[in-house]
């Protein structure tokens, strides 16, 4: 048995602490994620494609932004434009708006939206459809390639055994991040959370993965498709114990301390249940940081013209 005691005296965990660790460094897995440190002081590292989408609940201010800084900064840092995109959803129209500049290398292109963050909720609507029919595109090449997923099928791509001209091309990974979907859940229902739920339904085999925060911690928002459709979670302080266990199936998010404290719960995508849950500190980013990061990234695509 282990007794967990609040430290008195807390430092702030960054990002360089563990965006800079050897084990992002040394991963090999397809969408590389790190947000913390372990009470043990481990570097938290998770393979997106594998969860294959992450919902993210607590009360406001509990940090949920920051921590998908912290998924989007650690994936910039490990992919490359061609084999990641984003599509950034930000109903506030404040938290993405420093990934602009990415226009051109790691943000989607999506036709009809004009400004490349959605903050509107027709261009949310438009961007997961367009998803939709992406990934059915996606899932025919797959079956014209004879293959199972974006794995495979990128392999015979960069194995020349498939053919441009064939419309067959290599698919990037995409990740849709949307903060705080429940705005748009409320003023569009259907509209948004039917494609929303498709692409969690099937999207992951095609290299099509979701995030997605709110701190609407009720059943008629997080639904139990959506439930069933996101196995992985994590939690942030909440006020109860019932809101609590709409995210991870566990009281104990209202115990948590804020700040970026949380509870990470591995799920089973084929049974919908929560199979581990770990205690995370959430390592701080502010906007200085990433903006150094987007003008790196920037002037190394000008270099390469
Ligand atoms: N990991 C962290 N370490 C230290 N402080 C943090 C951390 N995460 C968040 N904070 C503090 O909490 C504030 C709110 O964080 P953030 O915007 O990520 O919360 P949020 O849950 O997204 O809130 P909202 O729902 O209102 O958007 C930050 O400005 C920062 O001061």
């Amino acid at each position: 048995m282990a007794i967990e005691m609040e430290n008195p005296t807390p430092s702030t965990l960054l990002l360089k602490d563990v965006i800079g660790s050897d084990s992002l460094k040394n991963d090999t897995m397809d969408l590389p994620c790190t947000i913390g440190k372990t009470i043990d002081g481990e570097v938290l590292m998770f393979d997106l494609a594998k969860m294959p989408h992450l919902l993210i609940g607590g009360a406001t201010g509990q940090g949920k932004t920051t921590c998908l800084h912290n998924i989007i900064m650690s994936l910039l840092f490990k992919k490359l434009p061609h084999e990641l995109k984003f599509v950034l959803i930000d109903p506030k129209g404040t938290e993405f708006e420093i990934y602009a500049p990415l226009a051109d290398s790691f943000l989607m292109k999506i036709p009809k939206c004009e400004h490349p963050i959605i903050t509107d909720v027709n261009d949310a609507i438009l961007a997961l459809n367009d998803l939709c029919e992406l990934m059915d595109k996606r899932f025919d090449l797959l079956k014209r390639a004879n293959v199972k997923n974006i794995n495979e099928y990128n392999e015979k791509i960069t194995s020349n055994l498939l053919d441009y001209a064939d419309c067959h091309q290599y698919m990037s990974y995409i990740v849709v991040v949307n903060d705080e979907y429940a705005d748009f859940i409320m003023t569009s229902g259907e509209d948004i959370e039917m494609p929303l739920v498709r692409l969690a339904q099937l999207a992951h085999s095609v290299g099509i993965h979701l995030v997605i925060t709110t701190q609407r911690l009720t059943y008629n928002i997080i639904t139990g498709i959506i439930r069933a459709t996101f196995p992985t979670s994590i939690a942030f302080r909440v006020t109860t114990e019932s809101e609590s266990k709409v995210i991870i199936q566990n009281p104990d998010a209202c115990k948590l301390l804020g700040k970026g404290d949380m509870l990470f719960a591995k799920g089973d995508m084929l049974f919908a249940y929560i199979s581990e849950l770990t205690r995370i500190q959430c390592a701080f980013v502010d906007e200085k940081e990433i903006n150094r990061v987007i003008k790196f990234i920037v002037q190394q695509e000008i270099n390469q013209k």
